[in-house]
């Protein structure tokens, strides 16, 4: 599966925040987006998780799952935001992306225990959401991209908030899902220690 963006532009308001962007990525391989605030990273992982629309340009799968020709329907987005609901608690959370995110083709996800284990939050998952830490939360995120199988994950600053111990977590989460085919768009501003990845620096427009 290869995932194509060709000269793609994206507005926000009234400002142009990139224009004539492309790159490719196939299974296995990671971009990291780079950039200062405001330069459109975020708006450019959202145009990629079909969340905007793009003012000019296309996004498109090739050779991937029959039926599937955008990547947002392949997608786990993992915004600023953990997208967990403070009152229930870890596992409710993450039953409910479960049923609702569903598997793509060609996967599983892992059940609740064992994804929290996988994050390090075995013990935890009977407490509210909103009883967690800062980091703990985060951490409560990435093991939303493992409960359901999505081959593209797309990621916004996935480490804010993380300690040195979750930072390879994070790595290792991201290693384990190219190792077995996937592709990874993650927007940052620190090293996230994912190995051979591209690069595409964002630079924005004064406006
Ligand atoms: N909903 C919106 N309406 C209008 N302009 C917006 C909106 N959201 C973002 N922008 C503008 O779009 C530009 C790009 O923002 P974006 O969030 O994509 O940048 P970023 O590179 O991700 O920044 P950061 O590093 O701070 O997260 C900024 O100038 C921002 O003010």
């Amino acid at each position: 599966m290869r995932l194509l963006v060709e000269s793609l532009s994206a507005r926000r308001g009234e400002d142009l925040i990139f224009h004539d962007i492309s790159f490719d990525l196939a299974t296995g391989e990671a971009l990291v987006v780079t950039g200062p605030n405001g330069s459109g990273k975020s708006t450019l992982q959202r145009v990629l998780a079909g969340l905007l629309q793009a003012e000019s340009g296309r996004v498109s799968l090739k050779d991937g799952p029959s039926g599937f020709e955008h990547p947002r329907e392949l997608s786990h987005y993992l915004g600023h935001r953990n997208a967990m609901k403070r009152e229930l608690t870890v596992e409710e959370n993450l039953c409910f992306w479960q049923r609702f995110l569903g598997n793509s083709p060609g996967g599983s996800g892992l059940d609740l225990a064992a994804a929290a284990a996988a994050v390090g939050l075995a013990g935890v998952t009977h407490l509210p959401f909103g009883y967690l830490s800062a980091g703990q939360q985060r951490r409560m995120a990435m093991a939303k991209l493992l409960v359901a199988y999505r081959p593209i994950w797309i990621l916004d600053e996935p480490t804010a908030a993380l300690d040195a111990g979750a930072d390879r977590l994070f790595a290792g989460l991201v290693a384990g899902h190219r190792e077995r085919g996937g592709i990874v768009i993650a927007a940052t501003h620190q090293s996230l220690g994912i190995g051979q990845a591209k690069a595409l620096q964002m630079t924005g427009f004064a406006h």
